[in-house]
């Protein structure tokens, strides 16, 4: 996959992107945006700041991924930042997660590049060499919570209204073994045996409680509190973090890495069930209704 700055990209998964656009941010640093993804760069720091920007919820469409994975590789081979803040520029919604309608009434072939894409943002974000704090300023249910659970630390917005979780089981589907591991890693076997089978959606004091979260902070400290966390990270020299990393998360990595494609098959025919087609259907229309 290629970027070419100011012009418009035809991706391998056949996704088109528009323009990229380049300003110059407040300290001179030049800001760069694809339509979803906003970059605020902070190149004295070494620090950018990623905002996820697909109103109304961040849900992760292909083309959202797509354009995600393209600004996490431009960053990770940028020499000038260590340290990425993820966090969302939709009020009071961190992400959605996964884009439903991707998974509902579409082809085989569809569901593979989908499922792919799912599968390459997690390896990108897992395993950064950078470090990455979550600012989670909104709900993050399911691959909402999966991507703030790539990152190094989590610091949560103290609103009841932003709860986090893989709450997979609640659609009738079932999350699989590398969102498992992931949060296995993060909060230990026997709370996340609970927390999958009931799909629990943990309130900011539960999630800290928890371990799904490392801070919680009222809401207008969040960003304050993410640089303030990402400057005590900076401060470990790279190499020795790096590789501490790669040591902590290689294993779990290479469980996908080694059966991708049977997990992108395993994902395919699941989805691809009338059962389960109907439930994402329902799920899809309830969420709609909500409103009325
Ligand atoms: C081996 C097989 C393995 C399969 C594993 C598959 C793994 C899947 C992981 C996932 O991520 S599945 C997605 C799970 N996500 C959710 O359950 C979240 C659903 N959404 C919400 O709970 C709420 O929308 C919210 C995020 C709490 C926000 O609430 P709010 O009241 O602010 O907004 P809404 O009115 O509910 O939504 C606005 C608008 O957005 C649509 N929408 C919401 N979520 C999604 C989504 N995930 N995908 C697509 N669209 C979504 C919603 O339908 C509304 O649309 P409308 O057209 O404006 O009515």
């Amino acid at each position: 996959m290629a970027l070419l700055a100011g012009r418009t990209v035809l991706l391998r998964a056949g996704v088109r992107l528009g323009a990229e656009a380049a300003t110059r941010g407040g300290n001179g640093a030049r800001r760069f945006a694809s339509h979803r993804v906003l970059v605020e760069p902070d190149a004295a720091a070494g620090i950018a700041t990623i905002k996820l920007k697909n109103p109304p919820v961040n849900s992760l469409s292909l083309e959202f991924l797509t354009e995600l994975i393209i600004c996490l590789e431009k960053l990770e081979n940028d020499k000038t930042f260590r340290g990425i803040i993820l966090t969302s520029d939709c009020p009071g919604i961190f992400s959605a997660g996964l884009d439903l309608r991707e998974m509902c009434g579409k082809n085989p072939a569809h569901y593979a590049e989908y499922w792919r894409a799912v599968q390459e943002i997690w390896l990108k974000l897992y395993l950064s060499n950078m470090v990455l704090v979550a600012a989670i300023n909104g709900a993050s249910p399911a691959g909402g919570c999966l991507m703030a659970l790539t990152c190094d630390y989590r610091v949560l917005a103290d609103n009841p209204r932003y709860r986090i979780g893989l709450n997979e089981t609640l659609l009738g589907i079932i999350a699989p073994f590398w969102f498992k591991d992931n949060l296995v890693n993060t909060i230990g076997h026997r709370a996340a045996d609970r927390a999958l089978q009931l799909g629990l959606l943990f309130p900011p004091t539960e999630a800290l409680q928890v371990g799904m979260v490392d801070q919680v902070v009222p809401e207008d400290q969040i960003h304050s509190t993410a640089l303030s966390v990402m400057s005590q990270w900076l401060a470990i020299p790279d190499h020795a973090r790096q590789l501490t990393k790669s040591m902590m998360r290689k294993a779990t990595a290479d469980h996908l890495i080694k059966q991708r494609e049977a997990d992108i098959q395993n994902f395919v025919s699941f989805i691809s069930k009338d059962s389960i087609q109907k439930s994402l259907q329902v799920y899809l229309e309830k969420l709609k209704q909500k409103k009325h």
